[in-house]
């Protein structure tokens, strides 16, 4: 049997001396996987374990076949990802300068023609040259979800990058990301947003909880539910 797209084995890492994930493993082929868990659960670390911007201490990565930790420029190709805060992901001033920058890395030919068809393909031909700092969070969204949707990556990592947007902006950009051919990884704390997805992996502690398909939604959402029922905020502590 081939290798599956997404392939995590028994992945360990720590962060300034603490086990933040310990045993994990992902293997899927699946076009929906949905990471859920708690604040401080590891969801973030094992979004970045996966877009390679992460490395780990013990186990082993793949992405489409791609060691992405090491393999800078095929991760690039195989896995994009986007944060919650544009900010943390945007570099350049200008709008066309951050499209370029990720093309350019993956040594793509023809930059600027690029650029400017992805631009067209949002009808934003206009923000070519706008200043970054005076779009809105929505619109920083947007130009962050260009330019990983410029490199069309096998696989994009979403670590809740909709959730400070409003109603509608999210909406939208959420029917953008249905309608391309990409496997989608959402990383996210609200079990009914990925309840209809194939694959679910439920993290707790840095450890898988439960993996599986719409009865990990339910549980976690019981589970959840039970927490929240109780005064007892011991859970709380670092
Ligand atoms: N840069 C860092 N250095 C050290 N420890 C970190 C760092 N980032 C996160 N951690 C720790 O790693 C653990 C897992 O954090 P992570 O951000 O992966 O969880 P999360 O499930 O995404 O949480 P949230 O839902 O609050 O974003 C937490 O205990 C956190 O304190």
């Amino acid at each position: 049997m081939p290798d599956p797209l997404i392939d995590l084995d028994a992945v360990r890492v720590s962060r300034e001396g603490r086990v933040t994930l310990d045993d994990v493993s992902l293997r899927s082929d699946a076009r929906r996987i949905g990471v859920l868990g708690r604040n401080g659960s590891g969801k973030t670390t094992l979004a970045r374990v996966i877009a390679g911007l992460q490395e780990v201490e013990d186990g082993r990565v793949r992405i489409a076949g791609i060691d992405v930790a090491r393999d800078r420029r095929g991760a690039l190709g195989a896995v994009g990802i986007l944060f919650q805060n544009p900010d943390s992901q945007i570099i350049f001033p200008a709008v066309g300068e951050e499209l370029a920058f990720g093309l350019t890395q993956l040594g793509a030919g023809d930059v600027p023609n690029r650029v400017a068809e992805i631009l067209a393909q949002f009808g934003r031909s206009d923000w070519h040259d706008a200043a970054i700092h005076r779009l809105s969070q929505g619109q920083k969204q947007l130009v962050c979800l260009m330019a990983v949707l410029a490199m069309a990556p096998r696989v994009i990592v979403l670590d809740e990058p909709f959730a400070g947007l409003d109603i509608p902006t999210a909406m939208h950009l959420r029917r953008v990301l249905e309608g391309i051919d990409a496997t989608l990884v959402q990383i996210t704390h609200d079990p009914a947003s990925v309840a209809d997805y194939e694959a679910l992996i439920w993290l707790d502690g840095g450890r898988v909880q439960a993996q599986g398909g719409a009865e990990v939604a339910r549980a976690y959402a019981e589970r959840m539910a039970q927490i929240g029922a109780g005064d007892d905020l011991t859970h709380l502590s670092g």
